[in-house]
């Protein structure tokens, strides 16, 4: 039995429509409402599992109003509208809809929506059930064990940060006076988390007991939202403790949430990030799953003892001299501990088990090829292949031959029979580096492949069933690929069902000296020279650096500098030379765009300015200076689609 559908729409006919399409696709249609008041009432009386919603309804209330009440209720929606005005888009996004169809539309276009649309929230519910039962035992443990408070609170601290990132937490009983209890956690520059009593962090901070008195006074209604840069400084203006604190600090951003205990005692959680946009709605949705776990901490640990919050004071310590050691903390054999990297450590230990496609995004050089390694290590599949494949070193007309193989005479110079990289991976998993750079030919077959688990070879009329899984990963930012037309919406939405982004090196500072450690180590094994560390000052000069190429580029500074040393410590750090401007450099990684892209790129662009139009005064073939029989058929040669052009 296919599920229950509510369609939120004024226009009779088109929800009429809409209702006859769903309900031939085997969908039950509960209901159809023209306005919020009336949906708010059929959800009550008929439960759906999904909702299809406009944005533009009868009343004063839009979809983007109701899709708000709806992610509440955890009631999964895709909105259906004319509406394409740019800033409207933006609103319905940070609503985050499991899709969004222009009108008109296609039967086949909303049947595909769906499917994709219920393939990710069944992969979403599987993923996020585990993560809020892990905070709440977290805290039970926790709160068990025998340690002080104040260890104790650290502990809670290291753990949230995989589900919000903060550099400061502050829990503040509403309306408290000073000696009341509100208690600071606070992350210093060595990544360690310091308890601070409301005393000591006014010492910190050097404001006066006085000042902190009069501040109180000020209006503190912060509500349960999100405060990032500009909103973030109109916040502070408000209160003025929260501008010395954010000054000191250099807190940019702010998450608000209240609790509200048994008790009937609000407590106030203010999340404080350096960061400029840190905060967004998944993360106050995710603070409101994860409610009772808060409860539990403040019952639980922060009340469990009256004893005076010790005071702890910040110092900024200058790092001592690192020396290399052999063994390294490491999540199978990934070097770090940030509490960025250890949300990743999380998702892959969610994510390793399962069968699911996994797309890790980030920035050249931040180990997108290790978490691979490891989500397959970690898997069912350990004992078959990782087959790896580098998508943008393919040339551009072998691809399809070398993924899905090919028959003997498929193609000039095809001598032989080849089995492809999915048939070699067949029972393992499959990596698809650089998936951005998979033409859209390659990617309609990949599809296939996710979607059927069959492959076609090259030349063949036969298709083979596969059981490969794909681990998928890219530099890119996919989703500006599928606005240019370059990446197929369709495979996006498949890929991205488990999506892991890795933080580049600069995000996570903290890590820098135990990797760098870590390559010390690993290159003095290979050299005869006496290198026993990093003295503290080259370690600033990294801790400094901004790190471009990130892990990559830390290992292969680590390797050049200890050919350089001279004595029993690496003393001076030459950090590489950024290319001038006007130096061309083809990076590693980088792949040549061949012609026939770029002129697709081209083509596509200028087809985009002029609204699709070929013909005619202003038409893309006038602009292009070419026949327009000629611009035809390039655009039929590469693939060029009318819907890449809206
Ligand atoms: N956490 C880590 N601990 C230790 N070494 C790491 C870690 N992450 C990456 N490395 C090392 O850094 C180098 C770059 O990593 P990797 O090739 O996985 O990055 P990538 O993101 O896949 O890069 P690209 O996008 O260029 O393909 C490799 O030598 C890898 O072994």
């Amino acid at each position: 039995m296919k599920e229950n559908i509510l369609i939120v729409e004024d226009e009779f006919i088109v929800a009429n429509d809409l209702r006859i399409m769903l309900q031939k696709a085997g969908y039950k249609v509960c209901g159809i409402a023209p306005s919020v008041a009336k949906a708010i009432d059929l959800i009550k009386a008929k439960n759906p599992d999904w909702v299809l919603l406009d944005i533009f309804l009868q009343g004063t209330k839009t979809g983007i109003d109701l899709a708000n009440q709806l992610s509440e209720m955890g009631i999964p929606f895709i909105y259906i509208s004319a509406n394409t005005n740019q800033a409207i888009l933006e609103a319905a996004k940070a609503t985050e809809p499991y899709g969004f169809l222009v009108k008109p539309f296609r039967e086949k276009d909303l049947v595909v929506m769906l499917d994709i649309a219920l393939y990710r929230h069944q992969q979403s519910r599987k993923f996020n059930q585990p993560k809020e039962a892990t905070l709440r035992e977290q805290i039970e443990q926790i709160a068990a064990k025998t340690d002080s408070k104040d260890e104790k609170l650290k502990q809670v601290a290291t753990a949230l940060q995989s589900i919000i990132p903060f550099n400061c937490l502050n829990i503040n009983k509403n309306e408290a006076s000073i000696e009341s209890e509100q208690v600071y956690l606070i992350k210093n520059t060595l990544n360690i988390f310091q308890v601070l009593s409301l005393n000591a962090a006014l010492d910190v901070t050097g404001v006066s007991h006085r000042n902190y008195r009069s501040w109180r006074s000020s209006p503190q209604d912060t509500g349960n939202q999100f405060y990032n840069n500009f909103e973030f400084r109109r916040l502070k203006m408000d209160s003025l403790w929260l501008k010395a604190l954010s000054d000191h600090y250099k807190y940019q951003s702010a998450l608000c949430y209240d609790i509200r205990l048994e008790s009937g005692y609000v407590y106030k959680l203010t999340f404080l990030s350096t960061g400029l946009d840190s905060y967004n709605k998944l993360q106050l949705d995710l603070l409101q799953k994860n409610a009772p776990a808060f409860n539990q901490l403040i019952s639980d640990i922060l009340l469990k003892n009256d004893a005076e919050v010790k005071q702890v004071r910040t110092a900024r310590v200058s790092p001592a001299p690192v020396a290399a050691v052999s063994t390294h903390q490491s999540f199978n054999g990934i070097i770090g501990e940030s509490p960025l990297l250890k949300a990743v450590f999380n998702k892959i230990n969610i994510v390793a088990p399962d069968e699911t496609s996994v797309l890790i995004m980030g920035e050249s050089g931040t180990g997108k090829e290790r978490i691979a390694q490891t989500i397959h290590k970690l898997s069912p599949r350990k004992n078959k292949l990782l087959v790896t494949v580098n998508c943008a070193a393919l040339p551009i007309n072998l691809i399809e031959s070398e993924l899905f193989g090919h028959e003997k005479g498929a193609f000039t110079g095809a001598t032989e029979k080849r089995t492809g990289k999915f048939e070699q991976a067949d029972g393992g998993t499959i990596f698809l580096d650089e998936i951005g750079e998979l033409p859209l030919e390659a990617q309609v077959k990949l599809l296939r492949v996710l979607q059927e688990k069959e492959i076609e070879r090259l030349g063949g009329n036969y298709t083979k069933k596969v059981n490969v899984r794909i681990i998928a990963a890219t530099n890119r930012n996919l989703e500006k690929e599928v606005a240019e037309g370059r990446f197929r919406l369709d495979l996006y939405y498949r890929l991205n069902v488990f999506p892991i982004e890795l933080p580049s090196l600069r995000q996570r500072k903290e890590d820098i000296p135990i990797l760098a450690n870590y390559f010390l180590d690993r290159f003095i094994k290979k050299t005869n020279k006496n290198v026993t560390g990093i003295s503290g000052e080259a370690m600033l000069t990294l801790m400094d650096y901004d790190w471009p190429g990130n892990i990559r580029e830390l290992e292969h500074l680590i390797e050049r500098s200890i050919l350089m040393a001279t004595g029993d410590f690496i003393e001076n750090i030459e950090m590489a030379k950024l290319p001038s401007a006007g130096t061309f450099q083809v990076q590693e990684g980088y792949r040549v765009r061949t012609m026939e892209e770029m002129e697709r790129e081209h083509i596509l662009e200028i087809l985009k300015l002029c609204k699709g139009k070929i013909y005619g005064e202003g038409g893309a073939a006038e602009m292009l200076n070419i026949p327009s029989t000629t611009l035809n058929s390039k655009i039929k040669k590469l693939g060029i689609k009318y819907e890449y052009v809206k």
